[in-house]
């Protein structure tokens, strides 16, 4: 068994406040999605897919949810005496009692144990999105070109620019990548038009000299500190083009989009010829036994799993294990997370729900009123709707559990907006 070359480091640390209700327990990372997975599982399963199997996993974010679905590490097969998925959270020690001020503080904080695994590329990706890559093709391209760093992008419309990093791309290997040659971090009109999907592939000793100059500044971050501050040092910076589909799940709708894009004669998402690799918790297989479907049940366009108990209509929607759906409702362009149970004559539309809540009968939310409508509501988990509750398009209702604090904005399962 030859020692692994490669140190990946996952970014998990972020809490993405657009997802609002979804993340106030988890972080981004450890969203639901697409019926099964988690946000987290596509970086995770296009590693394994790679064969990089040693891996670090920063995280500070509300952990828990994150911690346990990482578990052994055993579901992307990465155990083994070189092989492994360590969790790194913040520390406190004789210098430092910070938590990770931003993405290149989580490497700083950690440079020990990037020198103690000795590894000869670096690769630095984010735990947020939503895409299949070949990390290889990445790391042979960083070779070949003898670079200091390679930054993964993908072309974006000019109107979304103004929300990524930005690079510059010469044409030196045509649609393979090419030199960076500006670089702008969130900028209204950024010179270039390939946008950084944070997939950093680096040579350890540029990491580590720019991870030191970067304590002399405010930020602590990739896209404003590190890539601008290498730009300017003249270091061979490359730009790998990814043309393939990406999901940037950033906000409500984001969100909701990737999760429509599993659908269709063509889905954009193809869990399984991707290799997206889980890890199921049994709590959430209901034993496994397959969907039982009623004989008024209508499905069309939608996926449905295990242990779902379907009476009604469902279309064009995500259905995780474990929902049931009364006789008579009707749940169209939705993502109803596991074990939701909604009751007869209920009307969903466009609405996201998260786990183990409940919508009693006759149950309105996202209904259309006139002229509105393209707006997602939100349901927070382990809510208990009750009967004849109306909600338009756009709702958001935050979570319940007794036994929380909440933050002072929020009021338990009240119904927010
Ligand atoms: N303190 C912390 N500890 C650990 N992890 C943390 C962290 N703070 C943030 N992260 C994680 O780092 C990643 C980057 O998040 P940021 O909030 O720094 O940048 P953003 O996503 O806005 O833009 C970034 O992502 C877009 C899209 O990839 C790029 O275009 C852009 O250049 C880049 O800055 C996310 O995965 C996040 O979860």
């Amino acid at each position: 068994m030859l020692r692994p070359t490669t140190l990946a480091m996952i970014l998990a640390g972020g809490r993405a406040d657009e997802l609002n209700v979804l993340t106030y327990y988890r972080p981004k990372s450890a969203v639901p999605f697409g019926g099964f997975v988690r946000v987290i599982d596509f970086a995770l399963s296009n590693l394994m897919n790679s064969g990089i199997e040693n891996i670090a996993i920063l995280s500070q974010y509300r952990s828990y949810s994150l911690i346990n679905h990482i578990g052994t590490g055993a579901a992307w097969d990465m155990i083994g005496r070189y092989r492994g998925i360590s969790i790194l959270p913040p520390f406190i020690d004789s210098q430092q009692n910070d938590w990770y001020r931003g993405s290149a503080d989580a490497v700083f904080k950690n440079l020990d144990f990037i020198r103690y695994h000795a590894p000869e590329e670096i690769l630095i990706l984010s735990g947020d999105h939503i895409y299949q890559m070949d990390y290889q093709d990445v790391i042979d391209y960083h070779h070949k070109k003898q670079a200091d760093l390679t930054v993964v992008c993908k072309k974006v419309a000019r109107q979304r620019a103004s929300r990524f990093g930005m690079a510059a791309i010469d044409d030196e290997d045509g649609q393979r990548g090419g030199r960076v040659i500006n670089y702008q971090e969130k900028t209204e009109r950024p010179e270039g038009e390939w946008s950084s999907l944070t997939v950093l592939c680096f040579r350890p000793e540029t990491l580590y000299q720019a991870l030191a100059e970067n304590q002399a500044d405010t930020s602590f971050e990739f896209g404003r500190d590190i890539i601008p501050r290498l730009m300017s040092q003249g270091k061979r910076i490359y730009g790998y083009k990814f043309h393939g589909y990406w999901g940037y799940t950033r906000t409500i709708t984001e969100y909701w989009q990737a999760n429509m894009d599993l659908l269709g004669d063509d889905p954009q998402i193809d869990l399984e010829q991707w290799g997206v690799r889980t890890n199921l918790d049994h709590r959430n297989l209901r034993g496994h036994q397959p969907a039982l479907f009623g004989a008024q049940a209508k499905i069309s366009n939608s996926l449905v799993y295990n242990g779902c108990l379907i009476d009604g209509t469902v279309r064009n929607s995500i259905v995780f294990p474990g929902v049931s759906i009364g006789p008579g409702a009707v749940v169209e362009d939705s993502v109803i997370f596991f074990n939701n149970s909604i009751g007869r004559e209920c009307r969903i539309r466009k609405t996201i729900s998260d786990v183990n809540t409940s919508f009693d009968a006759g149950v309105r939310i996202g209904q259309e009123p006139e002229g509105s409508g393209e707006q997602i509501s939100v349901v927070g988990w382990n809510n208990q709707v009750p009967p004849g509750t109306s909600i338009g398009p756009g709702a958001t209702i935050s979570p319940s559990l007794d036994a929380t604090k909440w933050p002072a904005h929020v009021e338990a399962g009240r119904v927010l907006s």
